[in-house]
């Protein structure tokens, strides 16, 4: 790996809802990667990416009901399987999708996906993962034409090719993850996905879809809704996440404004994934 990274260590009083809230400003600046840890959170920023103000006007910093300190660490090299096999325990949905590392042992799950995690979010352990894969595990894919927008590790798309789903596009804008999804996809042994680097602006070739799969957050898909619904076919399921509770009125109003109907919805602690069909 070349690039270096800055690490920020924060303890956070009370740690629950604070790392969620922190997580989520911070995933809003340059910040990539999250581990969570025994008194908070480890965040980490591409050296690159970083400048001395990354953390200003973070609300929860500034908020007297968190305290909040942290340590910085500039890393030259880090060995992420370690750091991954400290910290990343195996995940079960439901009893039939399992997601663990190379390093655990294999699982007998209808659907055992293995991740190298790395740097890209989508482990199955944040709770948007989670129940985009419970609405996955629970439709009917099979030769369904598909998009994961914002593909992370590609968990998401890999899971939908393990169900039947083809052919699939993954997007991601980040360059980590674009490599890293194209690692898992074979490791995963997958034969339909095509793995892309960039955002919505790829979208514009006229291809359509029978499924998009988008968890990123509540900005990019009110900014990019339209250009996933352009490229939704009739009948299709669009499947959102990436945002609270609070947030679904925005989501709704500009899912229902371009055409789409509401079919249900998962929440895990305050997090929200929605379900749509075109
Ligand atoms: C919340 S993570 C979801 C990863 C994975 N799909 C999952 O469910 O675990 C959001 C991903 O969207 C990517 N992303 C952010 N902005 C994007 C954009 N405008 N277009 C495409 N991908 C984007 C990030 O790099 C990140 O990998």
């Amino acid at each position: 790996m070349e690039n270096s990274y800055i690490g920020y260590h924060f303890t956070i009083e009370p740690k629950e809802p604070g790392s969620e809230i922190l997580i989520a400003e911070l995933g809003e600046r340059a910040f990539e990667s999250f581990i969570e840890t025994e008194n908070g959170i480890s965040a980490y920023v591409q050296k690159a990416l970083w400048n001395e103000d990354i953390l200003n006007d973070i609300y929860i910093l500034e908020n007297e009901e968190f305290k909040i300190s942290y340590t910085i660490e500039e890393i030259a090299q880090v060995n992420w399987n370690e750091e991954w096999e400290k910290n990343f325990e195996p995940i079960d949905v439901d009893g039939i999708c399992h997601v663990r590392a190379p390093f655990h042992e294999k699982t007998d799950a209808k659907y055992d996906i293995v991740i190298e995690p790395k740097m890209s979010f989508g482990t199955g352990h944040h709770e948007t993962t989670y129940m985009m894969i419970q609405h996955l595990l629970e439709m009917d894919v099979t030769d369904m034409k598909t998009l994961d927008m914002g593909c992370g590790t590609a968990i998401l798309a890999i899971l939908a090719e393990m169900k039947g789903a083809q052919p699939i596009d993954a997007i991601d804008i980040d360059n980590w993850c674009y490599l890293n999804s194209i690692e898992n996809a074979e490791r995963n042994n997958c034969k339909h996905i095509s793995v892309y680097e960039g955002d919505a602006s790829l979208l514009n070739q006229g291809q359509k879809y029978d499924l998009i799969i988008a968890n990123i957050n509540r900005n990019i898909l009110l900014n990019d809704m339209q250009t996933y619904v352009n490229c939704l076919n009739k009948g299709g399921i669009l499947l959102l996440s990436g945002f609270y509770n609070e947030d679904i009125p925005y989501i709704d109003a500009s899912c229902t404004e371009k055409g789409l109907t509401y079919v249900k919805k998962f929440q895990k602690n305050n997090w929200v994934a929605l379900k749509y069909v075109n």
